[in-house]
């Protein structure tokens, strides 16, 4: 019978293998990394908790999720922090708005075709009874 640690690494297993696919697209580069704040002075101002692909896994090698949902709490706040910072009608805003909704496609896509639901309930299970 698999052990509740065999279930959690499969779960880092699957996540570490959809953050490393996202960053060898070319479209989510500027994802890959936190936003520089050299580059983007007031971006703190604006942007709570920044969150970046590479951030994303640091944590799962760190164990930091032990759940699917854990995990997409911080993935979304990649596309949702690019949509808050870049709201504007400007090319340049518009095309970091198109390449965030992208990436949440991508990772929705990723989620939904590579889990099952008892899988994703599994890991629920033994986060309550910890
Ligand atoms: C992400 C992000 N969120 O708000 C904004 C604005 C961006 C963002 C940030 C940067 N420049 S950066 O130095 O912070 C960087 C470069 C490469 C990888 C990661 C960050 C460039 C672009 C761009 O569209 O080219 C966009």
């Amino acid at each position: 019978e698999e052990k509740e640690e065999d279930v959690l690494r499969d779960l880092r297993l699957f996540l570490r293998n959809i953050v490393e696919t996202l960053l060898v697209e070319r479209r989510f580069k500027i994802f890959s990394k936190p936003v520089d704040i050299e580059e983007v002075p007031d971006y703190m101002m604006v942007i709570k908790k920044p969150m970046d692909l590479s951030t994303l896994l640091t944590n799962i090698d760190e164990h930091t999720y032990s759940t699917i949902r854990e995990f997409l709490a911080d993935a979304d706040l990649i596309w949702k922090n690019a949509l808050e910072y870049n709201p504007d009608s400007d090319p340049l805003d518009r095309h970091i708005r198109h390449r965030a909704s992208a990436l949440k496609d991508r990772i929705q896509t990723f989620i939904r075709d590579g889990l099952g639901e008892d899988f994703i309930n599994l890991c629920e299970e033994i986060k309550k009874s910890r």
